[in-house]
C-alpha cells in the first residue's frame, strides 16, 4: 500500500515523499507518529527505500543508515546532542535502568496485590514486618534508591517516600531529588503513572557539616541550580523526558531492545493550548480568581476566541506530557503537590520547552525550598494561558479540607 506521509505544505523542513506504508523496516515505525512536531526530515534511499536524518538538540544531525535507525538516550548523552559529562552520563543510564524496572512492575499482573498495601511495610514505617508485601511506591522508592547507589554518582537522594534525605556516598558529584512513583494511588485502575526526578551538584562547601545538615542543605537547592530533570511516563508508551538544560527531549521505550530512543526532539510547547487540567469538583474551594478565570475560557471569552476542553487524568507526569505536547494548562491550585520534588524538576522541563512554571505568584524555579516536603500550588504549562491565567488576580486555593479521594 502506498501512502503520503507529508503533504506539501508541511513544515518547510521536510521532504514531500511517497513511501512504502508500512515501511520495510520495522526500526522506522517509532518515528512515524512524530513526523508533524518533530524535525526529522526523510530522504529516499536505493538500499532501505527511506532513510531517516534528523535534527537533534545543538544541531547535531544523525543518519539512519550509519545508526542503525535510531538515536538512543545513551547515543544522545555520549555523542549527538547533549553534551554531558561522563559522571552525569553514567547517573542516567543507570535510571534508565531503574525507569524499566519500574515500567515492568507497574505493568505487572501482580501489582494490584502490592498496591493495595499501602501503608504497610515501607520505608516509612513498618508494622508488618520485612516480609509484607510492599506498596508500588516504596518498591519503586527502592530500585532507584539502588540505582543511585549503584551507580556510584551520587552523594544524597532525597525522596517523596523518605522522611529523611539519604546520605549515600561522600564522594558522589550529584545530589538526586526524586517522586518516584507519582499517581500510584489510580494503579488499580490502570491508570498512567510516573517518575520525576531532578539532579543537583553535590555542593563541596558543605562538606564538612554533619550528614544530617548537609543531606538536608544539598537537597534542599532552589530549582534555579536544577543541572538536569526529568520524568518518566508509565503509559502506553514507557516515555523518558529529560533536560539538561538545552531543551527538552523525550525517548521513547523500545520494548524490542530495551533502549529509549529518541522521539520527541526539543519539545517546543504551544504557546497556547485549548485545554485546561485540574480536578474541578474543587471549584466551590477556589478562590473568586480561579473560579472566574475557569469560567471565561469554558465559555470562549478568553483571550482565545475558543471555548477551552477539560482533560484531567489526576496523574501528574501523565498531565504534564499531555500539556507539553498540546499546550494549555496543568495545574494543582491547593498546596499538594511538593516543590522539591514535583514542582521544580517539572518547572524546568516546561521552560525548556518554551513554556512556564508558577505558583500562581512566582516563578518556581526561583523558589528557595525551606523544608524538604514543603508542598505548594503549581501551575505548568504555556506561556500565553499561564499569563491570562495569573492576570486574574488570586489563583492559589487557601481552602484544603484534606479530600480523601
Ligand atoms: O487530589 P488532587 O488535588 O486532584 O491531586 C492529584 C494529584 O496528586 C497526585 O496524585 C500526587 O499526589 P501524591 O504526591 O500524594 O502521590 C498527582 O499525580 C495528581 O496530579
Amino acid at each position: 500500500m502506498q501512502a503520503s506521509i507529508l503533504s506539501s505544505n508541511s513544515i518547510s523542513n521536510f521532504c514531500a515523499k511517497t513511501v512504502d506504508f508500512p515501511p520495510p523496516s520495522p526500526t522506522f515505525v517509532p518515528f512515524l507518529g512524530r513526523v508533524a512536531s518533530s524535525k526529522l526530515r526523510f530522504s529516499m534511499s536505493s538500499a532501505t527505500g527511506l532513510r531517516t536524518v534528523a535534527v537533534a538538540a545543538g544541531g547535531a544531525a544523525f543518519d539512519s543508515e550509519q545508526d542503525g535507525g535510531f538515536q538512543t538516550l545513551m547515543d544522545f548523552m555520549g555523542k549527538r546532542g547533549a553534551n554531558v559529562s561522563s559522571d552525569l552520563v553514567i547517573l542516567i543510564s543507570h535510571l534508565q535502568y531503574a525507569a524499566k524496572r519500574i515500567a515492568a512492575l507497574v505493568a505487572s499482573p501482580f501489582n494490584s496485590e502490592l498496591g493495595k498495601q499501602k501503608g504497610v511495610g515501607g520505608t516509612l514505617g513498618s508494622t508488618a514486618g520485612r516480609d509484607a508485601p510492599k506498596p508500588l511506591d516504596i518498591v519503586s522508592n527502592e530500585i532507584i534508591l539502588a540505582a543511585l547507589q549503584n551507580s556510584g554518582k551520587v552523594t544524597v537522594m532525597a525522596s517523596e517516600e523518605e522522611a529523611e534525605p539519604v546520605w549515600i556516598t561522600d564522594d558522589g558529584p550529584f545530589v538526586v531529588v526524586t517522586d518516584p512513583l507519582d499517581g500510584s494511588r489510580n494503579i488499580d485502575a490502570s491508570i498512567p503513572t510516573g517518575t520525576i526526578f531532578g539532579i543537583y551538584k553535590h555542593l563541596v562547601e558543605l562538606d564538612h557539616l554533619p550528614t544530617k545538615e548537609k543531606a538536608l542543605l544539598n537537597s534542599l537547592q532552589s530549582g534555579n541550580r536544577l543541572i538536569a530533570a526529568g520524568y518518566v511516563l508509565y503509559s502506553s508508551a514507557t516515555m523518558f523526558c529529560i533536560t539538561f538544560g538545552s531543551g527538552t527531549h523525550a525517548f521513547t521505550l523500545d520494548h524490542s531492545t530495551g533502549d529509549f530512543v529518541l522521539t520527541h526532539p526539543s519539545i517546543k510547547i504551544p504557546p497556547r493550548g485549548q485545554i485546561y487540567s485540574v480536578n474541578d469538583a474543587r471549584y466551590f474551594d477556589w478562590p473568586e480568581g480561579l473560579r472566574q478565570y475557569i469560567d471565561t475560557v469554558r465559555q470562549g471569552k478568553g483571550q482565545f476566541p475558543k471555548k477551552y476542553s477539560a482533560r484531567y487524568i489526576c496523574s501528574l507526569v501523565a498531565d504534564l506530557h499531555r500539556t507539553l505536547v498540546y499546550g494549555g494548562i496543568a495545574m494543582n491550585p491547593r498546596d499538594h503537590l511538593r516543590l522539591v520534588y514535583e514542582a521544580n524538576p517539572l518547572s524546568f522541563l516546561v521552560e525548556q520547552a518554551g513554556g512556564k512554571g508558577s505558583d500562581g505568584k512566582s516563578r518556581i524555579l526561583s523558589l528557595q525550598p525551606v523544608e524538604l516536603h514543603q508542598r505548594l500550588p503549581l501551575f505548568l504549562g504555556s506561556v500565553e494561558d499561564i499569563e491570562e491565567l495569573e492576570s486574574y488576580g488570586e489563583i492559589q486555593q487557601k481552602v484544603n479540607p484534606g479530600y480523601e479521594v
